[in-house]
């Protein structure tokens, strides 16, 4: 149909209705999906931004966990009702439903209709996503529309071939300006690096919204949702109140934008810490060996673009050294997980990765899988007998935090030495990870369980604890029960003869648990693509200084 057609059968007072529906970008500034459907929308379109949270998250996954813990659910309340104010601040407000949100946005057009409104098109921004629950959600967004616009008797039901268009964001580098389609992507990291720092810059962060934009408003008979109180806990399906937090957690900040970009100044100006992360990252204890951005990144609270924008200022300000740089090339790994995503989708939850199962038995890292409820639950409560892999799964689960060096160690050994369904640890991540991301999590287990087809980094976990750790700080910190253990044989208790558990206090089988399996020696392929070979060519790679470009 064409455009005066439409135009002959909409009425002229009728206004267009452009919803935002945020997802996992729940910020206000540097949000470049917000901004471009301010952008295609025109000032006489409402423009209502919307939120619904998702009511079944306690439903259980095939893997016996939930979709969230409560924790993670309370930060995600205070991120809303920081998205909430900022919205507010700039001018407009955020209407917040609980359920399903094809229903929510059904429902709210037919209010605005109910009130004699004539309504106009109708659009939905969002950013996009690309694995199948949040494709699901668009599609029944799409045809919860359609069937809106139907029984309206609207000439163009389905909006012109597209109700729902969804932008890509949060990410450091732009699709467009990557070197290579979608199917392209690479699936070693290493090189989509080098390709992506050789051919693209880091784009500018876009204005905040409001300040730049004026966008229509929201309709008056639907200004009182946005006044609406925030769902609590109950009402998502968790006790209203959390346990008292673990004193130990490294990660103790509240969630929401303010708190986020607060976390972005404390870290890299106030305590002046982005001068020695490449030295600090790997260590196990408090909040400060490691940036923590991770659980706003999650939510959207604040922009990657914006910590590297924050890097280069404090590059141009104070230092520029490999740990200035190394920032920006975690949250280019980050970017790997996405765009990886973006090229495989579902792939990622699948046992066989992106190897698919024709694969099984014939690919070098083919593994034959086992699912022993006894042994998973082990590894889930920290009772392995391995106390490297036991101390950091038991800070997870009573903080929802691990650092990204327990989180490589603790899946290696769930999936190559315990030879597990990695599924079950990737899924118990998702319910417990305070930073849960659907890419960067999934694809870094299909990658620990060699499912990529990439080199397979096997962790011994015994003498990473003892490189890691080397005073067992850590491990005693979550394993109280090893604190009199000699140092010698903190990261291997079992050699301690029956005289040393006495004089430790620490019987095995009683106190600390015996081992549940065996450690394997695992035998790495070598030649051209082995792991000697890779860390040989690995320790080549000099620093050569700011690697990465950005648009000033
Ligand atoms: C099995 C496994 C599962 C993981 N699941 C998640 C997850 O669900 N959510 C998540 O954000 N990260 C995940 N990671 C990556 C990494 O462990 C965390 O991002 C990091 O520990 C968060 O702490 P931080 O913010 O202090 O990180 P920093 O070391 O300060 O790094 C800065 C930022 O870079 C990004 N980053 C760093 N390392 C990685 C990485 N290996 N992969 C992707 N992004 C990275 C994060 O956004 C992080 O906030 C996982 C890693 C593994 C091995």
């Amino acid at each position: 149909m064409c455009a005066a057609m439409v135009n002959s059968v909409a009425s002229r007072s009728a206004r267009s209705i452009n919803f935002y529906l945020f997802r996992f970008d729940l910020r206000v500034r540097d949000n470049n999906a917000l901004i471009a459907a301010v952008e295609r929308s025109s000032k006489s379109d409402y423009f209502i931004p919307v939120y619904c949270f998702d009511d079944k998250t306690k439903n259980q996954t095939p893997y016996s966990t939930t979709k969230a813990s409560p924790e993670r659910t309370q930060f995600l309340i205070e991120s809303v009702a920081s998205l909430r104010g900022g919205l507010r601040s700039s001018g407009t407000d955020l209407l917040v439903g609980v359920g399903d949100a094809a229903e929510y946005l059904s429902g709210l057009l037919s209010r605005v209709k109910e009130s004699g409104e004539e309504v106009g098109d109708v659009k939905v921004f969002c950013q996009e996503e690309f694995c199948s629950e949040e494709v699901k959600v668009n599609r029944s967004v799409e045809r919860a529309i359609k069937t809106f616009n139907q029984k309206r008797g609207h000439p163009n039901p389905t909006g012109g071939g597209s109700i729902v268009n969804s932008i890509w964001g949060s990410s450091l580098y732009e699709l467009e300006d990557a070197p290579f389609d979608v199917n392209s992507v690479p699936t070693v990291m290493t090189q989509f690096r080098t390709k992506m720092e050789k051919n693209c810059a880091i784009p500018n962060c876009v204005e905040t919204f409001g300040k730049g934009h004026t966008c229509g408003g929201i309709p008056v008979i639907l200004k009182g949702e946005g006044e609406k109180e925030l769902p609590g806990l109950k009402d998502l399906g968790f006790d209203e109140a959390l346990p008292e937090a673990d004193k130990r957690a490294a990660f103790e900040f509240k969630g929401g934008e303010e708190n986020a970009l607060a976390r972005v100044q404390e870290y890299i100006f106030d305590l002046d810490l982005l001068k020695t992360y490449f030295e600090t990252r790997n260590g196990l204890i408090g909040a400060n060996f490691s940036t923590k951005f991770s659980p706003f990144l999650a939510v959207g609270s604040v922009s990657p673009r914006y910590i590297a924008h924050q890097c280069r200022k404090y590059e141009a300000e104070r230092v520029s050294n490999k740990s200035t740089y190394w920032v920006i090339f975690e949250l280019t790994v980050r970017d790997f997980c996405r765009y990886f995503a973006k090229r495989f989708g579902d792939k990622i939850f699948q046992l066989d990765g992106i190897l698919g199962k024709e694969a099984r038995g014939r690919h070098p890292n083919s593994i034959r899988w086992n699912y022993n409820p006894a042994l998973v639950d082990a590894w889930k409560d920290g009772t392995t007998g391995f106390p490297f892999v036991d101390a950091n799964m038991r800070e997870l689960k009573a903080t929802g935090y691990m650092s990204n060096r327990g989180r490589q160690n603790v899946a290696s050994f769930l999936a190559l030495d315990m030879n597990q369904d990695w599924r079950y640890g990737g899924y118990w991540f998702e319910e417990k990870l305070l930073d849960y991301d659907i890419y960067s999590n999934y694809v870094s287990w299909i990658m620990a369980a060699g499912m990529t087809g990439g080199r397979v980094n096997k962790f011994n976990v015994v003498k990473q604890g003892k490189d890691y750790d080397p005073k067992g700080e850590y491990v005693k910190l979550w394993c109280p029960e090893l604190q009199d253990v000699p140092i010698a044989k903190i990261m291997e208790p079992w050699r301690m003869s029956k005289d040393e558990q006495k004089e430790a206090g620490c019987t095995l089988g009683v106190d600390y648990p015996n081992r549940v399996v065996e450690m394997k020696t695992f035998q790495r392929k070598e030649g051209k693509d082995g792991v000697k070979a890779q860390r040989k060519k690995k320790n080549k790679e000099k620093y050569k200084g700011g690697q990465y470009s950005i648009r000033e």
